[in-house]
């Protein structure tokens, strides 16, 4: 399956909020829908889910009109849903029968979730019994239950601890493995390295960069360097590489451990090599720059109000 986010624009009253949203993501694979606060990420998924409607634009699934009524879709919404002085278990069955499932289904279904989240010992408790962590798992166990193709997790760590983390991370990889298509909504880079091979970045309601994380990775990379050096500060070498290697590189960043260098035109990181053994620099690092994630959402929309 592909779905197919195409030109999306939303306003409310007089305001646009997403000025043109296209993206696209495949079953199998895991799309990381990254933003700032208030860049239009939950409005652009409450018009995936029909909440909203857009004021134009499309939605497709292998290229016909996308319609979430027809489909089974887990969402977890980033404002959680279930009735906290309701029953776990009951309240799990309710809504998987509300979504089709036979009685027998719903309960058989819920327990396997329950359990494998690791809440099953609470099933006949009061949700709002529980930590904040098991309701959390509760919710995802109700995201799950019902077999979705598509699933929506909307920041599905908050509340985790890093045990409960890791048992998430362990669904999520094998929903991704069990070719289901997946959206994943979170300002936890981390986990979006972990899970996305595709990214899209939204920035004050357009993308401002969309594609395959390892080609998006390599693309930032292109040209740049690591240099750091035993004998002297990160400062004082980087007065070295404007004073004394300005020709070949500049001096693009300058991080905790290390220079980040850009190489100017057709240099090369030999030509560069060569350079620096002129100098009195007993190099320490010397590489080829892999930004992470945060490197290249902050590079994107980290110096916007
Ligand atoms: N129902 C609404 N009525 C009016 N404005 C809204 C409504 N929902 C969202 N907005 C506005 O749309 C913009 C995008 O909000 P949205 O909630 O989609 O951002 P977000 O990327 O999900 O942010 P966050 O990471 O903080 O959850 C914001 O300016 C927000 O104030």
């Amino acid at each position: 399956m592909r779905l197919e986010v195409k030109n999306l624009r939303k306003s409310f009253m007089e305001t646009e909020v997403l000025h043109g949203i296209s993206f696209s993501v495949e079953s199998g694979k895991a799309l990381g829908l990254l933003g700032r606060n208030g860049a239009g990420k939950t409005t652009t998924i409450r018009i995936l889910m029909d909440v909203f409607k857009a004021n134009s634009g499309e939605i497709l699934l292998d290229n016909r009109p996308f319609k979430p009524s027809e489909h089974q879709i887990g969402y977890l919404p980033e404002e959680r849903g279930l009735y906290p002085k309701k029953n776990v278990l009951e309240q799990l069955v309710y809504l998987a029968m509300l979504r089709g499932m036979s009685k027998k289904e719903a309960i058989q279904s819920s327990k396997k979730w329950l359990e494998k989240l690791g809440v099953l010992g609470y099933e006949n408790r009061k949700l709002e019994t529980l930590s904040k962590g098991n309701q959390q798992k509760v919710q995802l166990a109700q995201t799950l239950t019902c077999n979705p193709e598509i699933v929506i997790l909307d920041e599905p760590f908050s509340g985790l601890d890093p045990v409960n983390s890791q048992v998430l991370k362990d669904v999520v990889n094998e929903l991704i493995q069990q070719n289901k298509l997946v959206i994943f909504c979170s300002h936890q880079m981390g986990y979006v390295e972990e899970f996305c091979e595709e990214i899209a970045i939204i920035n004050k309601g357009e993308v401002a960069l969309t594609g395959n994380l390892k080609a998006i990775k390599k693309e930032f990379g292109k040209n740049r360097l690591i240099l750091s050096a035993n004998n002297y500060s990160l400062s004082d070498l980087k007065a070295i590489c404007e004073e004394q290697l300005a020709d070949l590189v500049n001096v693009f960043e300058m991080k905790k451990e290390f220079l980040v260098l850009q190489l100017i035109n057709n240099q090369t990181k030999n030509d560069l090599l060569s350079a620096l053994l002129t100098t009195d620099v007993d190099i320490e690092k010397f590489a080829i720059y892999e930004p992470t994630l945060t490197d290249i959402f902050v590079l994107e929309v980290g110096d916007q109000a």
